[in-house]
């Protein structure tokens, strides 16, 4: 298969997203790196497929590495506080590099890691689940979690490469390939109404993980993410719609304790009750958050809120949601598929409604 490119723009710190099979193991990326010394970090499910071959293409480098137990509660300070000693023991110089190996998880708290070690030092992104091709490992976003919420300790920090080797797809399990679903969803959700019918069109295909499907899925993402980045990179503005289905997501994330949806799971939920309360504003036209649903439904992603959850607590975690302003919640909202927007304002009775439905 041939490798697909996508720059994000930022002029001197400008990167490449290489989306292909075989990446890792062909190892022009590794050519790339120049200082000495290379910290891998990356998790105990995908280490025992992946390392050894990431390993062999940094030949040469004083190596490092740093194997986090997996899943999003070990995204933490204390993890972070980890790697931050592992680059002290590899005795890393301001030219080392932080190589980030997996999911979301790993590349939020390598990338983070990279932004603090010396004040800032380079790293690449090797994401191996569908939501890290498609998002965590663009766009420069770090961070690790609190018990009090989501991504709340972080830092901006790009990458110099992302390599999207596509092949590591085949090991993803089922439900964490529905998780990476959601995010792409979220981008025809957000500003592109003719992907979102791709997507339609393409269920099948993308649940059976046809490879000409899924270049096209993480392309068309990565096109999207690398465009707002590039226009917006700290999040002034255009920014916050990729934060669409976020503000609950990440609400049911936390009242879960990390423990219970999946980032996707929850950012799929999050989306619908952004829709819903979308329509009950009359913002848009109900027949979109149904529309919307059905799509989530067919890719195996929940449509309605767990049990469980009290909605008071959520909008309470709601509130501590980084686009709030003087602890007033911004909401991404949506006139309809392809179309978010950034509302201000909405009546806390109303979103309490469509958390209570
Ligand atoms: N920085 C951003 O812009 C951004 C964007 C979206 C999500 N995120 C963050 O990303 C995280 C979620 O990332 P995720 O969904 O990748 O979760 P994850 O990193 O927990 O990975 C999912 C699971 O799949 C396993 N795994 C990974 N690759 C595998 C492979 N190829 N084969 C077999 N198993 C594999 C992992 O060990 C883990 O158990 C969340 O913390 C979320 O907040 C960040
Ligand atoms: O890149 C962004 O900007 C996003 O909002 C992408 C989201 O999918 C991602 O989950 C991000 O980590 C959320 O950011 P946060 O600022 O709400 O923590
Ligand atoms: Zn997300």
């Amino acid at each position: 298969m041939s490798v697909r490119e996508v720059r994000v723009a930022l002029g001197a710190r400008a990167y490449p997203i290489r989306i292909g099979g075989g990446l890792l193991a062909a190892g022009d990326w590794a050519a790339e790196i120049r200082g000495r010394h290379v910290l891998v970090i990356s998790d105990a499910n995908v280490a025992p497929l992946y390392l050894a071959r990431v390993e062999a293409a940094l030949a040469g480098h004083t190596l490092g590495r740093l194997i986090l137990p997996p899943g999003e509660r070990e995204k933490t300070l204390q993890r972070f506080a980890q790697a931050l000693e592992a680059l002290a023991e590899l005795r890393a110089s301001r030219d080392a590099t932080v190589v980030a190996l997996g999911g979301g998880v790993v590349g939020d708290l390598a990338g983070f890691a990279a932004a603090c070690w010396m004040r800032g030092i380079a790293f690449v992104q090797l994401p191996t689940t569908l939501l890290a091709m498609v998002d965590s490992s663009v766009g420069g976003k770090t961070a690790v979690d609190l018990p009090q919420g989501k991504n709340l300790v972080g830092a901006f920090h790009q990458p110099s490469a992302v390599i999207a080797d596509t092949d590591t797809l085949a090991t993803l399990p089922p439900r964490e390939l529905r998780a990476g679903l959601a995010e792409v969803v979220k981008y025809g959700a957000i500003g592109d109404a003719a992907f979102f019918a791709w997507l339609e069109a393409n269920v099948d295909a993308l649940l059976s993980r046809e490879p000409a499907a899924i270049a096209h899925a993480v392309e068309t993402s990565c096109r999207h993410k690398a465009g707002v980045v590039a226009r917006d990179e700290t999040e002034q503005g255009e920014r916050a719609l990729l934060n669409f289905g976020h503000t609950f997501g990440h609400a049911l994330e936390t009242d879960g304790e990390y423990g219970s949806l999946l980032h996707g799971e929850a950012v799929a939920i999050g989306m619908l009750l952004a829709a819903r309360l979308s329509a009950a504003l009359g913002l848009a036209p109900p027949q979109d958050a149904e529309r919307l649903q059905r799509l989530l439904v067919r890719f195996g992603l929940p449509a309605v809120m767990p049990a469980g959850h009290d909605p008071a607590q959520l909008l309470h975690l709601m509130r501590l949601d980084k686009k709030s302003v003087s602890g007033a919640l911004r909401l991404i909202l949506w006139h309809g598929i392809g179309d978010a927007r950034i509302v201000a304002g909405v009546a806390d009775d109303a979103v309490l409604d469509v958390l209570s439905r």
